[in-house]
């Protein structure tokens, strides 16, 4: 059984197949391919666009002013009939799915990106699958990510994916764009994203969709420097999931730099330190020798006041500081639960966001 986690995308253009309306039988040929997947221990992410073509379609296409207030509207009839869609789907194969609708402001706050990791993680340990797309309805210019390629960056980051998968209705990323050059060439793989790739990924695309090449491109980039290989391909072609999990090159690969594996933790040095957390010798050990994740019955001492998410540092007795991360827990429920079992934290908090204090994959190891 595989542990692989991989986010796939659906534009518009692929939901409908070109059509006014969400096309079925395509949606059901995906919903097996996924089936397959979640059979053999693959953690799947959806997010879906289509929204707003599936609420013209259910309003039959009613005369409204070109506004954003008439999109929000769509979205909001629209996004329940697309949930539905997929959630009858996923019932013929006895599968859960579970919504959630996001918006920038949601990944920007280092709080609600904690809750919508932890609700993510809570829905895949459950094998239930996450069907996320952008709260259109509610979002406003200034908090909207503004189209789904970049959203499903961003939800490829929260969760960790190992691959981001972007299906569109074009083969992949061609040398000038197929719809206007009928000689455009495939590229295969992208191995950096530099001026030349942005150029030819063009303008927006599709009327239906809102995104184009060139937010696929920016979402690939955002995903390969996070660690995660981002591939574009046909939404049409038979078995495209599967043959993409199983490791066919297919579409087109962007590639991970070999020096960004690392870079999701990057942003940890940037921000500043908000308290510090003092740790035993055991638990210094864990951390530095046998790299693992801090958990309360190392914590000897907290000082300062931080939230859940801020970062801080991590400090041995004799006063080194060996890391920094970021706690699952604030500086209150950290001094309650220190020096106790993880087994206890339920019992004394009241709550809990999991067995550790501070996760391995929210921390960097400072050097010696
Ligand atoms: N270099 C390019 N290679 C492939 N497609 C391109 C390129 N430049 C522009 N496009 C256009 O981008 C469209 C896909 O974008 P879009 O309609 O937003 O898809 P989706 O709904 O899948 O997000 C293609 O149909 C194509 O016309
Ligand atoms: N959130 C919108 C889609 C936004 C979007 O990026 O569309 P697309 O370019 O088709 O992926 C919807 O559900 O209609």
């Amino acid at each position: 059984m595989t542990q692989k986690t991989i986010v796939v995308k659906f534009g518009t253009s692929t939901l409908t197949q070109g059509s006014p309306t969400l096309n079925r039988p395509h949606m059901i040929e995906i919903v097996r391919q996924f089936a397959q997947l979640h059979q053999a221990g693959y953690r799947i992410v959806i997010v879906t666009s289509g929204a707003i073509a599936a609420g013209r379609d259910y309003l039959n296409h009613p005369a409204l002013p070109p506004t954003i207030a008439s999109k929000q509207l769509l979205a909001a009839v629209g996004q329940s009939q697309l949930i539905q869609t997929w959630q009858q789907l996923f019932a013929i194969y006895d599968i859960h799915i579970g919504q959630i609708l996001l918006s920038r402001a949601d990944i920007e706050d280092r709080e609600r990106f904690l809750n919508a990791r932890d609700t993510l993680h809570a829905l895949l340990d459950n094998h239930i699958i996450p069907v996320i797309n952008e709260n259109d309805a509610v979002a406003t210019a200034e908090i909207k990510v503004g189209d789904n390629d970049n959203l499903s960056a961003l939800v490829a980051i929260l969760v960790q994916a190992d691959q981001l998968y972007l299906l569109t209705d074009q083969q992949g990323l061609f040398d000038s764009d197929p719809r206007k050059n009928p000689d455009a060439q495939l590229i295969p793989v992208v191995a950096q994203i530099n001026d030349h790739i942005r150029v030819i990924a063009g303008g927006s695309g599709t009327h239906l969709g809102t995104g184009g090449m060139s937010t696929k491109i920016t979402a690939a980039d955002v995903a390969t420097r996070s660690g995660i290989e981002t591939i574009i391909v046909s939404g049409n072609r038979e078995n495209v999931i599967v043959d993409l999990a199983y490791g066919q090159a297919i579409g087109t690969k962007f590639t991970v730099p070999a020096e960004h594996l690392e870079s999701r933790k990057r942003w940890l040095f940037a921000a500043p330190s908000a308290g510090t957390i003092i740790i035993d010798d055991g638990a210094e050990s864990a951390v530095l020798i046998q790299q693992k994740s801090l958990l309360p019955a190392g914590i000897v001492a907290v000082v300062g006041r931080f939230s859940r998410g801020e970062v801080v540092k991590i400090r041995t007795q004799s006063g080194k500081d060996i890391a920094l991360g970021m706690p699952r827990y604030n500086s209150d429920a950290l001094q309650l639960i220190q020096g106790k079992k993880s087994q206890q934290i339920e019992q004394i908090l009241g709550y809990e966001y999991g067995a550790v204090a501070v996760h391995r994959d929210d921390m960097v190891v400072l050097k010696k």
